[in-house]
């Protein structure tokens, strides 16, 4: 064991986009060649000494292993695969030491190579880079990019801690090569993996880093393949193995976990020899309970009671509350820590001059969340006493918010609370086709598009300056409508059916209707990365919410008087507003998804009395908050069906609601597709090639159905052959009848020519199809 005690008080990561998201821009200006590989490092490394001086300057010890070096470029998972040297075989001429290039080739594909698959980081809207693993995938430790951080950091006065994701949570997360036999999982590779885990180990150790963190947060989600004892004994194993010889040439390890509880990891780990363990005491405070009587045998508990995924002020009272009963409990000193890392909020408030003024003492992002973690660090080993002004102000900010009439709205609570059960149901899908025929009168194989059409930078620039006051409202939206204009003209000369008014006036399909509503504030600065260079803003729900005015219906009626063709409304679903948002913590989430869905409902209502005859209900993050162990789930997915309920069943039989998920793991939540009792379900199956119709087919599943037949996140155009032949795939699993035909997703981060290629193909496939029926 290293004889370097583990800090007093630590984060697990912080956010690494740059506080003006300076690395997204540098990331962005490399990309498209306007600068070169050395001026993106240099930016990059500035950032990275620059957080550390700024954590030091919130409290974090600059020499004791508090400030973990959790930069990326892209994705942490990627860099894992990096060093690791576990580049998939099929990406040709990379070898396994890759460059900047060879990075980012993994990260976005090139033009002879597909890109890793990207998916959802736990309950979190970061996405990960998918390792892909076979049985014979070559692995070798490649540490010069890790030393190169230890090494700067020291250079400029920092201990920063080394973090990598972990080797179970590695593989737990990797999806098997093309080509590896059908009983394999990548988790079967662990022995093979290990002994690169200890070379990077020990030339971490060289370097003179005292203290490594592997994230294991795998270990607290149960996973689809493994049960959970049997994960939990080969993360014992795994440990126990790397710990062995730790303090001579291995630095002390920091297993972190977060996004929920551990069960059998819980034992497992303690004793394995890992020096630390982080436990999220926030999603997972159960573990606290689980936690007594149980033989730490040396570890030290880092105790995460300062939330990482949300941005609430702490109750630090209660924190100090539930570390000191933790610290008698445990009978050993423990460690003050962020519950996940701070990855998933804002840098800080200080810029924030716009959030509204009696909110903003609510609140905590990134920074003040480091003085959250130091200042209940400092009370707990010298008194509350010796951190007053912190408490103090914590504690009357907490009842400022618990008395705040912002926080509720009596009106929305009663039209709640008389919600029946015949609110949630409308007459049977059977009787709805009948009406919605008659009145829509579509053709065989319906075609259309999932929302939005191309961003460009034209209505980017718009609604810049429309926000910057230099260009006025009756200016803005005579833009706007240009653009509605243009985009209904365009679905009108490729002779799609059911049309679509673009979202042009969207900067993002969650924060424009936060924007639109009471209840949610919106920050100007507080931007958090998604995946790779790409960020959003999720908006603030502070209270009850309720529509003061229509949002989306002057927009689609002004559509809908350029066309006879339908044109269908589009909303973002409770669920997913909920879910891209940061949520209150005072009330449970169903009831905030009622609310939500409550002011859908009449923005349904009024679309119908505005002529609208579809209206789509995008729920894109359904799957998203799937809790991650699955005695949860029954009941999330009992309330987020009935929130989408709520949204939709005041609509007419003759009115055809719709709704969009676009992601292809389906298993696990088709029962909740068929209870949303949509019309029209559509989905994301062109990179799967439709075989994510055999779930469907095999389920059961009557109502409309859209698969993708054009993969959006692909710049690549599919030929109308290639539609034509997903068409068919199709039809081998879903009636004719129910069948629709349209793109993966929203088309808005693509360009006008491949968009107006890929379409002119879709409708031609289609009309080849429709003469075979
Ligand atoms: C579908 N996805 C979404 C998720 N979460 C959401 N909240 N929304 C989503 O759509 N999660 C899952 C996926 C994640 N996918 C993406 C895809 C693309 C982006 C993205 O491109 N983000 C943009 C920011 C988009 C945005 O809000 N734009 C604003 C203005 C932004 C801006 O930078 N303005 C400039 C000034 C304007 C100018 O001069 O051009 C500035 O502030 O400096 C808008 O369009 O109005 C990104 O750039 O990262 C995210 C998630
Ligand atoms: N209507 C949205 C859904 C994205 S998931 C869009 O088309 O962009
Ligand atoms: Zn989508």
């Amino acid at each position: 064991m290293t004889t370097t005690p583990f800090p007093a008080a630590t984060i697990l990561g912080y956010p690494r986009i740059g506080p003006r998201r300076e690395l997204k821009r540098a990331v962005e200006a490399y990309w498209s060649g306007a600068i070169p590989a050395e001026e993106l490092e240099a930016t990059a490394a500035s950032l990275r000494i620059d957080g550390y001086a700024r954590l030091a300057e919130l409290g974090l010890g600059a020499q004791d292993w508090s400030i973990p070096a959790s930069f990326s470029y892209y994705d942490q998972v990627l860099d894992t695969l990096a060093a690791a040297g576990a580049v998939p075989d099929r990406f040709t001429g990379l070898g396994p030491d890759l460059d900047l290039d060879g990075y980012f080739t993994l990260a976005r594909g090139d033009a002879e190579h597909q890109p890793l698959e990207m998916t959802k980081w736990f309950d979190t809207n970061y996405h990960y880079l998918v390792p892909e693993i076979g049985p014979e995938t070559a692995f070798s430790a490649q540490p010069a990019r890790l030393l190169e951080q230890v090494r700067q950091a020291k250079e400029a006065g920092f201990a920063a801690r080394p973090a990598l994701i972990g080797p179970v949570t590695f593989l737990a997360l990797s999806k098997p090569a093309a080509g590896s036999p059908a009983d394999f999982h990548p988790l079967d590779r662990l022995e093979d993996l290990l002994p690169v885990y200890r070379e990077l180990l020990r030339a971490l150790s060289a370097e003179g880093a005292a203290w490594v963190q592997l994230d294991e947060s795998a270990l607290a989600a149960d996973h689809p393949q493994r049960d959970d004892a049997a994960l939990a004994a080969l993360a014992q194993d795994a440990y126990q193995r790397l710990s062995q010889g730790s303090g001579e040439d291995v630095p002390g390890i920091f297993v972190a976990t977060a996004y929920g509880r551990l069960e059998a990891a819980l034992p497992a780990l303690l004793g394995t020899g890992i020096g630390a363990l982080s436990l999220d005491l926030v999603k997972g405070a159960r573990q606290l309970e689980r936690l007594r009587g149980l033989d730490l045998g040396g570890t030290r508990i880092a105790a995460g009671v300062v939330d990482g995924h949300n941005v609430w002020r702490t109750d630090l009272d209660r924190a100090l509350e539930t570390l000191s009963g933790l610290r008698d409990t445990l009978g050993a000193d423990v460690t003050v820590a962020t519950s996940t890392s701070l990855l998933h909020v804002p840098y800080t408030l200080d810029v924030e001059d716009d959030l509204p003024a009696e909110v903003v003492p609510w609140l905590a992002f990134a920074e003040e969340k480091v003085r959250e973690v130091t200042a209940l660090s400092g009370a707990l080993r010298a008194g509350r006493a010796s951190q007053a002004q912190a408490f103090d102000a914590a504690a009357s900010a907490l009842q400022a918010r618990h008395d705040s009439p912002l926080r509720r709205r009596e009106d929305v609570r009663r039209r709640t609370e008389a919600l029946g059960e015949q609110d949630y149901r409308r007459t049977p899908a059977g009787q709805r086709r009948a009406a919605q025929r008659e009145r829509l009168g579509l053709p065989a194989l319906p075609t259309t598009t999932i929302g939005s059409y191309p961003q460009t930078k034209e209505v980017r620039r718009a609604r810049a300056d429309y926000a910057a006051g230099t260009l006025d409202r009756a200016g803005y939206e005579a833009r706007m409508q240009e653009e509605i204009r243009s985009v209904i003209a365009l679905q009108t000369e490729l002779g799609l059916d059911v049309l679509v008014h673009g979202e042009p006036e969207r900067n993002d399909m969650v924060q424009y209707f936060a924007e639109h509503l009471d209840g949610f504030a919106v920050t100007r600065f507080g931007w958090v990365q998604s995946y790779g260079s790409r960020c959003t803003r999720p908006p603030i729900l502070f209270g009850d919410v309720a529509r003061p005015e229509p949002i989306t219906v002057p927009w689609a009626r002004y559509a809908q008087s350029l066309t006879d063709k339908p044109v269908k409304g589009m909303l973002t679903g409770p669920v997913t507003i909920l879910a891209w948002s940061f949520v209150r913590d005072d009330q449970p989430l169903e009831t905030s998804a009622t609310h939500i869905a409550l002011a859908l409902r009449d923005e349904v209502a009024d679309l119908e009395t505005a002529g609208i005859g579809i209206v789509q209900v995008d729920e894109p993050a359904l799957r998203e908050l799937l809790p991650l162990r699955r005695a949860d789930q029954p009941a999330y997915l009992d309330w987020s069906v009935r929130a989408f309920r709520v949204a939709t069943a005041g609509a007419a039989d003759a009115t055809q609601i719709h709704t969009h998920l676009c992601y292809s793991e389906f298993g696990e939540v088709i029962g909740a597709i068929d209870g949303l009792d949509a019309d029209v379900t559509s989905i994301e199956a062109a990179r799967s090639r439709m075989e994510i119709l055999e779930d469907i087919s095999a389920s059961g599943f009557t109502r409309g159905i859209g698969p993708g037949v054009y993969d959006i996140h692909s710049p690549r155009v599919p030929s109308a052959e290639e539609i034509a032949e997903l068409l068919g795939a199709a039809l081998a699993h879903v009636p004719a009848e129910a069948l629709w035909v349209n793109p993966d997703c929203g088309l808005k981060t693509r360009g006008y020519a491949e968009v107006t290629e890929a379409l002119a193909n879709l409708r031609q496939a289609t009309e080849r199809v429709r003469a075979t029926l």
